[in-house]
């Protein structure tokens, strides 16, 4: 019998590192998690690989635990452009440990971002015979922010694939909700994946139970839409592999249609951008200003995420919105020492939808009296 790479006999023992991916929707609460679970002892040999939509990457800035087996994949997001990224993060990963330059790692655990699909990942993770010879899938876990899941689930198909490909599924912020509420939300998962375990969180606090393993992935035990994704991904690869045919230089067969290749998989009216402000916040001001912004436009911010240099306070703020919800503002211990953040500028990261950078900067322009500028 043929084995799947990513795949083993039941009979062999199975000592490949297991890598878990923590997905969920924008602002779902999936750095808050890892926090919580990289703060237990039990985890302290997880090496992290954080992927973030936007020029700037904030979360590592917000894990607590920030060493050497933490690693920000920035270029560009997990499921579109870094999977060249991931494989070598996890080659590094290995190669690091045989050399005893960290620890032996007992897991991995990839962020991934919240636009992110899993079945590349998935994909990615099985294919590569150098990976998969020393790696193995062992579980998509998905946060689901129970007090936006429906109206997420309603407008992005991200959210829809998360939570189907999820072997277990977070219920995150159950602190903001009634019960009610949440159940109707379960009844819809419950749709998408009927058996994932739910786990309940509430105020962001969770049990090392909530990431233990979840087994090799298994695509089997989930709608049959799964194995369906993952088959397209399959072929998407192969694709990708072929020679182009399209663009200058491209090689076609005479008469056969060009192959679409995929420069990104999200919706291309979701965008991304920075704005920067060169002096200091006054933090009253800028509280009211975003609450006018959100109280106009709202409904197309997704996330808003960034560290403030506030008047008067020598430690960043940090502001975190998702759609029409400001969470309550942390402090960070110390401003960053590299990075673009180690100019102490505040910086804001929007993840929105048909709202141009213009508009939003002029708005903020008016209400701050200083002119935000890109990153
Ligand atoms: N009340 C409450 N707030 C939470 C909970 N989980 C997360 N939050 C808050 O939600 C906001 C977003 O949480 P993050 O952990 O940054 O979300 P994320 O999924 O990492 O966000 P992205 O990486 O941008 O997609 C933060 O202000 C958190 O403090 C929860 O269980 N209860």
């Amino acid at each position: 019998m043929t084995e799947l790479p990513g795949f083993m006999n039941e009979n062999v023992e199975d000592r490949r590192v297991p890598v878990r991916v923590l997905t969920g929707f924008l602002g779902a609460g999936k750095t808050t998690l890892l926090n919580r679970l990289l703060s237990n002892p039990a985890f302290s040999r997880t090496a992290v690989l954080i992927n973030e939509f936007g020029e700037v990457a904030v979360d590592h800035h917000l894990v607590d635990k920030i060493d050497d087996s933490i690693v920000v994949l920035d270029s560009g997001c997990i499921c579109c452009s870094v999977q060249g990224d991931l494989l070598r993060a996890l080659k590094d990963v290995f190669q690091r440990g045989v050399r005893r330059e960290i620890d032996p790692v007992e897991r991995v655990l990839i962020e991934t971002t919240g636009l992110a699909d899993p079945a590349p990942i998935i994909h990615t993770l099985m294919q590569d015979m150098f990976v998969s010879a020393r790696f193995h899938c062992d579980g998509v876990i998905t946060a689901v922010d129970v007090t936006h899941a429906p109206g997420q689930l309603d407008a992005h198909r991200e959210p829809v694939r998360q939570i189907a490909m999820a072997d277990r599924l977070l219920l995150t912020k159950c602190d903001l909700t009634d019960p009610p509420t949440r159940a109707s939300v379960v009844e819809r998962l419950r749709v998408l994946n009927p058996g994932a375990p739910l786990v309940e969180v509430f105020g962001g606090e969770v049990g090392a139970e909530a990431f233990e393993a979840c087994g090799i992935y298994d695509p089997g035990t989930k709608l049959p839409d799964v194995a369906l994704w993952l088959g397209e991904e399959a072929a998407r690869a192969k694709a990708e592999r072929a020679p182009a045919t399209s663009g200058p230089g491209a090689w076609r067969r005479p008469g056969a249609a060009p192959v679409a290749r995929q420069p990104t998989r999200h919706d291309s009216d979701v965008q991304s951008f920075v704005l920067a402000f060169d002096q200091p916040l006054d933090w009253l001001e800028f509280s009211e200003g975003l609450s006018l912004l959100l109280a106009a436009y709202g409904h197309r911010v997704l996330r808003i995420k960034g560290l403030l240099n506030v008047s008067g306070d020598p430690l960043p703020r940090i502001v975190q919105c998702v759609q029409h919800a400001v969470y309550p503002p942390t402090t960070l211990p110390a401003w960053p020492e590299s990075g673009p953040y180690a100019d102490r500028r505040s910086r804001l990261v929007f993840i929105v939808r048909e709202l141009p950078r213009e508009e939003v900067a002029a708005i903020l322009g008016s209400l701050f009296g200083q002119v935000p500028v890109s990153s």
